[in-house]
């Protein structure tokens, strides 16, 4: 059976959820699930916001069919081509036509690449700013490219001050019966999903977010229904500020998130000495990961939300031990800068990690190396401890802005 909300008079939350995919782009784990959220206005002419992925498809189109219940569908707006909201445009306009397919240029080529160029034949180009009469409501349409695609396009509904904003302020997980994130403790768990989102999906954009919330400045914003994850409408200046702070790459929090590489636990060994000197320097509230366990999506998560990070890894085959130049060169991808960093290898005879490590991190910006990288042979002992308290000086006192 159909399972629609209607969010605001007329304006109807349409989409549905995935409990089952174990990934998301087949990378990114969803132990919660995801949500792929589409919108329906109804006023004179009815608007419909994006498709939904294959998945959901079936109850998406009996959601629609509900909602407009014999009326016609006058426009599909496109506000990103990803297939997990493109997936059903085909089936859409097999069955409604007539409809008017809205998006820029760029959706545009990217629906006849995906699909076939005939496919949304009755298309309507719009250009940016550009207005759209439905009756009462008044469409607005903003370019956002690359966030997190070339085509993305937010729409504003100036009646009642609704944004629809693609793929960003969204979130992995599937929604529960309540929509909305002013329904939910947003501070158990979902913040976390929302920033792990965020770094991994949209975090190499940073500038492009920021340039996209600046055109929005002045409007009146008084909800936004993204594309995944709940919808924002009391707590509109959390996610805002939230946004601006990822955007920017400022940490959230004064911290230190440790991730370590070890395959026999010395270097774990070293990671856990020095988190204990820190702890006893007063360090509080500390994230300590080992790289082979948590899914790198967790990490970068946490290398966006904390001011200091510590990486320790050992040498491998002349190399810098896998999961951990992974992680790395994610990091480097996805653009993370301005953070305070601690290197610690670990080797028995010929050294590789320490120097990589360096590296990679030097190829990022504003990435400040706070010691020269500290090189373990084998394992810590009692006579490398003065190095070790001279790490742990280093990053406690530049925790304590000394
Ligand atoms: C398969 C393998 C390859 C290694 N390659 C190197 C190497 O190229 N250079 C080196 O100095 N140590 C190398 N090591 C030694 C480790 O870096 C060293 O034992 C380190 O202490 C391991 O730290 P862990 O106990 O945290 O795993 C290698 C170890 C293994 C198991």
């Amino acid at each position: 059976m159909y399972c629609v909300q209607e969010i605001a008079p007329r304006v109807f939350w349409v989409g549905g959820s995935d409990r089952r995919l174990e990934r998301f782009e087949n990378m990114f784990p969803l132990p919660g699930g995801v949500s792929y959220n589409a919108y329906l206005i109804l006023d004179e002419k009815t608007a419909l916001f994006d498709t939904v992925d294959s998945s959901v498809a079936d109850l998406y189109l009996e959601n629609v069919a509900h909602v407009l219940d014999g009326r016609k569908l006058d426009y599909l707006v496109i506000s990103h081509m990803e297939p997990d909201h493109s997936a059903v445009i085909a089936e859409i306009l097999r069955r409604y036509p007539e409809v008017q397919v809205v998006g820029n240029q760029k959706t545009f080529q990217l629906l006849g690449q995906f699909f076939t160029p005939e496919l949304g034949k009755n298309r309507l180009v719009v250009q940016e700013n550009q207005e759209l009469s439905l009756g009462e409501s008044l469409l607005r349409f903003t370019f956002a490219p690359m966030v997190h695609w070339p085509e993305v396009i937010f729409t504003w509904e100036a009646t009642r001050g609704i944004l629809f904003s693609a793929d960003a302020f969204g979130s992995f997980g599937a929604l529960a019966g309540n929509l909305f994130a002013d329904e939910v403790d947003i501070t158990d768990g979902y913040l976390d999903e929302a920033r792990r989102y965020y770094a991994n999906i949209v975090g190499r954009y940073g500038v492009q977010v920021q340039s996209a919330m600046k055109k929005l400045a002045g409007r009146d914003i008084r909800m936004i229904c993204p594309l995944h994850g709940l919808l924002w409408r009391k707590d509109l200046p959390c996610i805002l500020e939230k946004y601006d702070l990822w955007s920017r790459y400022e940490p959230e929090k004064k911290g230190v998130a440790l991730f370590y590489g070890s395959m026999y636990g010395n270097t774990e060994n070293a990671a856990s000495v020095l988190c204990n000197k820190l702890a006893q320097r007063g360090v509080t509230d500390m994230r300590m990961y080992d790289v082979s366990k948590t899914h790198p999506s967790y990490l970068i998560s946490d290398a966006w939300k904390y001011s200091h990070l510590v990486f320790a890894s050992p040498t491998y085959n002349l190399h810098l031990y896998f999961p951990m130049e992974t992680l790395l060169q994610d990091m480097g991808v996805l653009g993370l800068k301005n953070r305070k960093v601690a290197v610690l290898g670990c080797h028995s005879w010929a050294s590789a990690a320490a120097k990589r490590m360096e590296e990679l991190l030097s190829a990022m910006k504003e990435m400040e190396l706070l010691t020269p990288p500290m090189d373990i042979r084998s394992s810590l002992k009692p006579e490398g401890e003065a190095d070790m308290d001279a790490l742990a000086d280093a990053i406690a006192a530049s925790l304590s802005g000394k």
